[in-house]
């Protein structure tokens, strides 16, 4: 069944081919903050399912509410109404199923070596011997390039290697979904781009299923091969949309300029024709 059977837009083409069965499930979610002044209301019943390998991305103006449903997927906040499932397991707090990658660059502690800083979650969530630790961190430091730099420290590293160790780290857990929030958002344009190319790659080499926020609808395209449109604060889903066929090379050509501005259309005009 539909998550979004009210969706203004259908799904273009049905679900991607190269995803497989349903593996995460947002139903109806509301998620409020409650501060001693007031109570802010992020989303309203906010549908979708996320199949495995498919890259997701919620995409909407900032303050709609993307990083707190990231949030609510990865267990850090509860809905105060509809329900998160991974597997068809309900969501009641962080596991290590999901990892998040954010967009800050100190999410590596300083005192540990790039090669320590992958291996240690490795160790005391999947309690994997040293050895072998070591073994599965350096592999995917040597799927993300940065091999040669296992024993450098952090501040060492410009912002985006440490955005690649914090993904090698992410993947070395192998978690069920991947959750990035705004990963290159602190980045250069160039770095940037290099960043969405690799982690295309990254997911042609090892079919994770992805879960990513952003704001930029260009990003959106080429990353995802699903996007979910929100509304302007509090975010309600105001589309579904499939975006495979999208990478790097198509952003200069028409018909990915034409869906951004379809999709800018959708995402900030109250009405639009259809
Ligand atoms: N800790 C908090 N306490 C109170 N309100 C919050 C808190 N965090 C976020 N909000 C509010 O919840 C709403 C959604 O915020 P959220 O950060 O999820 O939006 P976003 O879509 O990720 O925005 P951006 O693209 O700017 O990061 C906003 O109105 C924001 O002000």
């Amino acid at each position: 069944m539909a998550a979004n059977p009210h969706l203004l837009y259908p799904i273009e083409g049905g679900q991607a081919a190269e995803t497989s069965g349903k593996l995460l499930s947002a139903r109806d979610v509301t998620l409020e903050y409650r501060t001693p002044e007031r109570l802010v209301r992020a989303t309203h019943d906010v549908s979708f399912d996320v199949y495995g390998a498919d890259r997701f991305v919620l995409l909407g103006p900032s303050g709609c509410g993307k990083s707190t449903l990231l949030k609510a997927v990865a267990g850090f906040i509860e809905p105060v109404s509809g329900s998160i499932e991974i597997d068809g397991e309900r969501v009641t707090g962080p596991g290590a199923d999901r990892i998040v990658v954010f967009q800050e660059f100190d999410q590596l502690p300083p005192w540990k070596t790039v090669l320590q800083n992958v291996a240690f979650p490795l160790r005391v969530a999947r309690k994997l011997g040293r050895a072998e630790a070591r073994e599965r961190a350096l592999h995917f430091l040597d799927k993300v390039g940065l091999a040669r730099f296992a024993d450098a420290y952090p501040h060492t590293l410009s912002g985006g290697m440490k955005q690649r160790v914090a993904i090698a780290r992410a993947l070395a857990m192998q978690p069920r979904v991947l959750l990035m929030d705004e990963p290159f958002a602190a980045l250069d344009a160039l770095t940037r781009r290099r960043m969405q190319e690799e982690l295309l790659r990254l997911w042609s080499d090892e079919r994770f299923t992805l879960l990513f926020v952003t704001h930029s609808i260009e990003e959106a395209l080429i990353v995802g091969n699903r996007i979910l449109l929100l509304t302007p604060h509090p975010g309600r889903v105001r589309a579904e949309l499939n975006s495979h066929q999208y990478s790097q090379e198509s952003v200069g050509r028409g018909e990915f300029q034409q869906s951004v501005a379809r999709i800018h259309r959708l995402l900030f005009e109250e009405e639009v024709a259809r």
